[in-house]
């Protein structure tokens, strides 16, 4: 397996102004098509505190509805009402600002390992000829806390690791109020999503640094992919649109809300789900004009577990669409790194 690093952050690449490399130009495939603009589209923005209203008010009904139709199209929506005010999500883009700012040397302190995820760096390389993404990233496990890596967790700025655990229990808080809002929007218990994930959950966070690009037309910010995730809540760039959503064949733009957060529905949420929500196959545009800044937290089970979809969700209707899953992330990566969609490898085909 060549494991050879670009020579450079992309950030300094940028920087510096010179010519991508070769490796970064997306090869013609089905998943790469039309990089140049495409159409925005308006995703559903859900007010959170209209869901924790009476079930049986209008305004409960009216939103479960919006919410219900988000998830079995998009799967991605954004959220308001969440209770992390304005003031207080643009400290955690400080955060990444503060970090990306600082001198090469100082992030090379918390680099990643070359055949490692976690740390800092750009896109590992893991299969010869692999496209890489323009993108740098600080990659962090945060949750089982006994698994942190803490030499990878910035101590400048002087305040990064508190805050940073701060936002990470709130995004915990917010996914567990997620999985029931949409538990109950199956008319099941409200804690069977919570239940079948059980108390162990892996919480990983990637601040994603997207440095302005003179390619856009032909490089990727993050080539296409699905997330193999629970759960994953964007915080984006308050200005800076570049996450797009592929639907029936075709790549749309998902706009940017400042104070919302944007939920991404992973494929182990729709493997538990029995493909009723979609995990949505996403790509984030390179831009030539502006440097773009985002924060994905991934929500998981632990490895060990076992996923499968939710007896519950299972009808003549609805027969049982995927096969028992334990490691969903390894079977994700592999795929990936293959050109399949791992989703489609634990489908029940109809023949059988
Ligand atoms: O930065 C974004 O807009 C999306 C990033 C993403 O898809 C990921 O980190 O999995
Ligand atoms: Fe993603």
């Amino acid at each position: 397996m060549a494991k050879v690093r670009p020579p450079k952050g992309i950030q300094e690449i940028s920087a510096d102004g010179e010519e991508p490399p070769p490796e970064f130009f997306v090869k013609d495939t089905i998943l790469a098509g039309n990089l140049s603009s495409v159409p925005l589209i308006e995703i559903p923005v859900i007010d959170l505190n209209l869901l924790l209203f009476d079930p049986t008010s209008e305004a409960y009904k009216d939103e479960v509805n919006k919410l219900l139709s988000a998830l079995s199209s998009w799967g991605v929506f954004q959220i308001i009402g969440h209770g992390m005010s304005s003031s207080y999500l643009d400290e955690i883009r400080n955060l990444s600002k503060s970090f990306f700012s600082l001198s090469t040397e100082e992030k090379q302190k918390y680099g990643r390992a070359s055949d490692g995820f976690e740390g800092y760096g750009s896109d590992p390389i893991f299969v010869e000829g692999q496209v890489l993404d323009w993108c740098d990233r600080l990659f962090l496990l945060a949750y089982p806390e006994d698994q942190r890596n803490l030499k990878f967790w910035p101590q400048n700025p002087a305040n990064f690791r508190d805050i940073f655990e701060e936002y990470c229990k709130k995004v915990i808080i917010l996914t567990g109020t997620l999985l029931n809002i949409f538990a109950r929007s199956q008319n099941l218990e409200e804690d069977t999503f919570s239940k079948e994930i059980g108390e162990k959950t892996l919480v990983q966070a990637r601040f994603n640094l997207y440095p302005k690009c003179p390619k856009p037309d032909k490089i990727l910010g993050v080539k296409a992919h699905a997330d193999a995730s629970i759960i994953t809540t964007l915080l984006q760039d308050k200005e800076v649109e570049g996450l797009q959503v592929l639907k029936d064949g075709k790549w749309y733009g998902v706009p940017t809300l400042a104070d919302a957060l944007l939920i991404n529905i992973g494929d182990q949420l729709e493997i538990m789900s029995n493909g009723i929500f979609k995990s949505p196959i996403h790509r984030v545009a390179a831009n030539s004009e502006r440097e773009r800044k985002t924060l994905a937290v991934f929500y998981s089970p632990d490895y060990e577990k076992e996923i499968e979809p939710l007896e519950g969700l299972i009808n003549s209707e609805r027969p049982r669409m995927f096969r028992k899953v334990k490691n969903y992330p390894a079977i994700s990566f592999k795929c990936f790194h293959n050109g399949q969609v791992a989703i489609d490898t634990v489908k029940i085909s109809a023949s059988q």
